[in-house]
């Protein structure tokens, strides 16, 4: 989960009074998810997602995340839209944070992937890149490498080390990445967090893509990196499923076939992706409040899977 803030029955039933979605009928807190609090809220009218902005989420970015949204889900993508309160705004504050109704998907997150539903995610994804293309708005990606290996810095060795004595070693390969970092790849919005807990399925099919709250402009090849990243190991980070990596990149290419230099710089672009969540876990690991109900998550899977990109090169993808 999360839930980092505490919101009575009568501070939900005043809140959805300000949307027209009928009257509030029951609400639980959302145990999945890490940076923000969220709330299953069922009203007379159906079920929505409640979201308070927590980590990492600038007030200034909302327009961009939840417009986003409302022009995916309008492209026909599988993507919840915003719901509007009836001024019309899509999101609202609640003491000194901010709030948003989102439409609620069906569906389940898969714990054990199989090929075809990597492959369906691989499809989703590349639609997803072709619908955002002319999303107007523009929002620069502040967990690029270098931005990733300044966390890692500000952490420091030494708080590095007391969370894994092999992690320090990230700031040396960190800054490796940044140096070689490619800049000129084709561009949309992209998702950047697409993990399988952050996509719902009904079967093999793609019935939700979620939490778009690190989506930004960036190289479409890079959003597939983080994909395969995040699909295609075991929770330890050792052990890489090719089968899976293979239908992934053939459900992407299947929608949105690859340029060479793209598919050349797949390797590379995993490694950064790594970097990313190393660095965001390790952030979150030294800083996370003791009382938060919040499992952080371990840096080093993500250390694991970034040697397995080093050592294999383009056998990662072959
Ligand atoms: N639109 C939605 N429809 C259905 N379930 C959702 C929706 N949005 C969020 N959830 C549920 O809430 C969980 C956490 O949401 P998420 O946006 O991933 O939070 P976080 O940003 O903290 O990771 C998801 O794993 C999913 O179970
Ligand atoms: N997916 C990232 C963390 C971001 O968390 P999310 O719950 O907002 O998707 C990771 O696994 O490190």
């Amino acid at each position: 989960m999360a839930v980092y803030t505490h919101l009575g029955a009568e501070d939900l039933a005043q809140l959805v009074a300000q949307y027209d979605v009928g009257e509030l009928v029951s609400f639980k807190g959302i145990a999945e998810g890490v940076s923000n609090s969220n709330w299953l809220v069922e009203t007379t009218q159906g079920r929505f997602v409640l979201t308070m902005y927590e980590r990492r989420i600038e007030t200034a970015d909302l327009p961009f995340f939840l417009g986003l949204l409302d022009h995916l889900s309008a492209a026909g993508c599988p993507v919840p839209r915003t719901i509007h309160d009836r001024a019309g705004d899509a999101w609202r504050m609640v003491g000194d944070k901010a709030v948003a109704l989102i439409e609620f998907l069906p569906g389940l997150s898969p714990s054990h992937p199989s090929a075809a539903q990597a492959h369906a995610v691989g499809s989703a994804l590349a639609r997803m890149h072709g619908a955002a293309g002319d999303f107007p708005t523009q929002r620069e990606n502040r967990l690029a490498p270098p931005d990733a290996l300044a966390i890692l810095q500000d952490c420091g060795e030494a708080a590095l080390a007391a969370i894994d004595p092999q992690l320090p070693a990230i700031l040396d390969t960190g800054a490796e990445i940044v140096a070689a970092w490619p800049n000129d790849l084709p561009q949309s919005v992209i998702h950047s967090d697409l993990f399988p807990d952050n996509v719902l399925m009904l079967g093999d099919r793609v019935t939700g893509m979620i939490d778009f709250y690190f989506a930004c402009n960036g190289a479409m090849a890079y959003d597939l990196a983080v994909t395969h990243a995040a699909w295609c190991f075991d929770e330890t980070g050792r052990n890489c499923d090719r089968n899976l990596g293979h239908a992934l990149v053939e459900g992407y290419e299947s929608v949105r076939p690859l340029e060479d230099r793209e598919r050349a710089a797949l390797p590379l672009l995993a490694e950064g992706a790594c970097l990313r969540f190393i660095a965001s876990r390790a952030q979150d690991w030294l800083e996370t409040p003791a009382d938060a109900l919040v499992r952080r998550k371990d840096p080093m899977e993500f250390m694991r899977r970034l040697e397995f990109y080093r050592a294999n090169g383009q056998g990662a993808f072959a």
